[in-house]
């Protein structure tokens, strides 16, 4: 079966649902959930603590397998995707940026932001040139040298998106990129994520519950308790 997003389709999920535990302690974590993100689009996911943001990420993002229903990624059907071809369209598609940074302590801005390319055995002067412009782009390009322990958490976090951009992936998942951060320098990576997204073609989803941050949105959908709200997918103009 093919996908059932239109050519600029880079990410679809239909009837997407998922179930944690059994009997009693079922929880649904998910329930039927169909969304599509075009390249170039960012879309946030917005719903309170406990609604499926997370597990909504993971499952697009091959990191968990649905109960039921479908995920592609453009034509290909990641739910159809052998386990080792997930890890493949992981690391060679997917950006994936955290609440937590995620950055290594050990290695320096540039370091970091090269994991991803090396992972996919970019050749030597290519990773270079790639995480040069990546630091600059997210205005980092005097840091490079620095630890995580170095920087703001503002500056982690834009090391965060240039990792998670560098190797120029089709989709970019962001999971509340915000949370740790103060709302004005929030602010400014929500307004840099828009950017380079934008400017780069990537299908981001972010989710966040910050009501400020669905401003930089392109389109916004709520979950409730594991359901996109019937207001869900209202273009933002
Ligand atoms: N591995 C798991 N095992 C059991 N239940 C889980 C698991 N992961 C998530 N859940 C449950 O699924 C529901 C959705 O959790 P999820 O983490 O996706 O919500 P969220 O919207 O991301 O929350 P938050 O904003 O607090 O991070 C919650 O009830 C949670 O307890």
């Amino acid at each position: 079966m093919t996908a059932p997003g239109g050519t600029t389709t880079a990410l679809t999920a239909q009837d997407v649902s998922r179930t944690f535990g059994t009997g009693a302690a079922k929880v649904h974590a998910l329930r039927a959930v169909s969304l599509s993100v075009e390249a170039g689009e960012l879309l946030v996911v917005r719903g309170p603590s406990g609604s499926g943001k997370t597990t909504l990420l993971n499952v697009l993002g091959g990191l968990d397998t649905p109960s039921s229903g479908r995920v592609w990624l453009g034509e290909r059907e990641l739910t159809a995707m052998r386990p080792d071809e997930v890890l493949a369209v992981r690391r060679d598609e997917i950006g994936y940026v955290f609440q937590a940074f995620g950055l290594l302590p050990v290695l320096s801005a540039a370091e970091n932001v090269e994991v991803p390319l090396r992972l996919r055995r970019t050749p030597g002067p290519e990773r270079a040139r790639r995480v040069a412009s990546a630091l600059e782009r997210v205005g980092l390009a005097d840091h490079a040298r620095q630890r995580p322990y170095e920087l703001s958490g503002g500056q982690q976090q834009r090391v965060g998106i240039a990792r998670a951009l560098v190797a120029a992936p089709r989709v970019l998942l962001a999971d509340e990129p915000t949370g740790q951060l103060d709302s004005a320098t929030a602010r400014r990576v929500m307004d840099l994520l828009r950017e380079v997204v934008h400017t780069q073609g990537a299908a981001a989803v972010v989710t966040t519950h910050d009501p400020e941050l669905v401003a930089r949105a392109d389109r916004v959908v709520d979950l409730h308790d594991g359901a996109l709200a019937s207001t869900a997918g209202a273009r933002r103009s």
